[in-house]
């Protein structure tokens, strides 16, 4: 048996007052306890994954030329395509054996927002990428609306409490190419340990073995999904703001055993985001004397911003 517990979140979207708390109280004890939860019933249809994964493998199969063509000066790579071993996790030198896509929020009536956000990216050579990429970006985050309200309510929050600050949210689509191995890495992975940054992580492709989540006793444990269900995990944000009561666990990409060096890995991991002036202090009621205040009070602007800096995605 997996150790990643399953929910399916059209229990939350039922009128059944019994079959909502069950989802509320199954997603809400996974994030205290081992951090991640494999979610079926979402709203993204087989097709629209098919399609996104289609066009993903040919852009990433492209020429170097052209996808460094697409790799924008003085973003901190908020948009458009990253070079393979660019990114490293926090506190370590080596860069992932990865190269990635963002896609970025479409602000809908709020020019402020609109000239703070980065401008999406267009590939010309592909005509469905970017109508692809959006509609998967608003599939998700409806997804991850639903699912905050539900532990919004395990937080003993009002069930919009983070409705007004992902609105028009920094969040971020990523797809992920992690190419096939040539030669032994010296001490660099597909992605090394490391805490999500953002308030919750909704991944696909997590159903091929590499993903392993660090349980409570230091062990890794492999995280796979089934086809049709997302992977969800709690990020730094959202820990913070709960003074920790939602775990953010460390999560690796191993590489694959050397038989299968010759093969890529997929994957799309979407990070919410909510807005950059959502104060992640933590919640009142997340403190007590059992349980002291363990964050220093920082909008989420802020800790973005240091974090980017951290993984060297932004120069000081
Ligand atoms: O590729 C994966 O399965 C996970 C990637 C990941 O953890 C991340 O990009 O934050
Ligand atoms: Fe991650």
């Amino acid at each position: 048996m997996s150790s990643i517990p399953s929910v399916n979140l059209q229990e939350f979207l039922s009128d059944d007052k019994t079959q909502k708390e069950k989802f509320i109280k199954e997603i809400g004890s996974a994030f205290e306890n081992i951090g991640f939860v494999a979610l079926s019933g979402h709203f993204l249809s087989d097709e629209l994954v098919a399609d996104l994964y289609e066009e993903i493998k040919i852009f990433f199969n492209q020429p170097q030329e052209l996808k460094d063509s697409y790799e924008i000066e003085g973003i901190g790579g908020q948009r458009g395509y990253t070079s393979f071993g660019k990114e490293h996790a926090k506190g370590k030198k080596e860069g992932d054996l990865k190269e990635f896509w963002h896609f970025g929020q479409y602000v809908e009536n709020d020019p402020k927002l609109e000239a703070e956000y980065p401008d999406n990216v267009i590939v010309k050579e592909q005509p469905k990428f970017n109508a692809v990429g959006k509609e998967t970006f608003k599939m998700l985050e409806k997804t991850a609306k639903y699912v905050l309200r539900a532990l919004a309510l395990h937080l003993n929050l009002e069930e919009t409490y983070f409705d007004d600050y992902i609105k028009n949210g920094n969040s971020i689509l990523r797809p992920i190419h992690y190419p096939p191995i040539k030669d032994e890495p010296k001490n660099a992975v597909r992605a090394a340990a490391h805490g999500d940054i953002n308030l919750i992580t909704l991944l696909m492709g997590a159903h091929g073995k590499g993903l392993q989540v660090k349980n409570h006793n230091g062990e890794w444990v492999d995280a796979i999904a089934r086809p049709d269900q997302l992977m969800i995990n709690v990020g730094d944000m959202l820990s913070r703001l709960t003074n920790n009561k939602l775990k953010s666990t460390i999560h690796q990409v191993v590489n694959p055993p050397k038989e299968l060096w010759g093969t890529s890995r997929y994957s799309i991991p979407f990070f919410m985001h909510p807005v950059s002036e959502m104060p992640l202090n933590c919640l009142e009621n997340c403190v007590d004397e059992n349980n002291p205040k363990q964050f220093d009070d920082i909008t989420a602007g802020e800790f973005l911003h240091e974090r980017l800096i951290e993984l060297g995605l932004i120069k000081k």
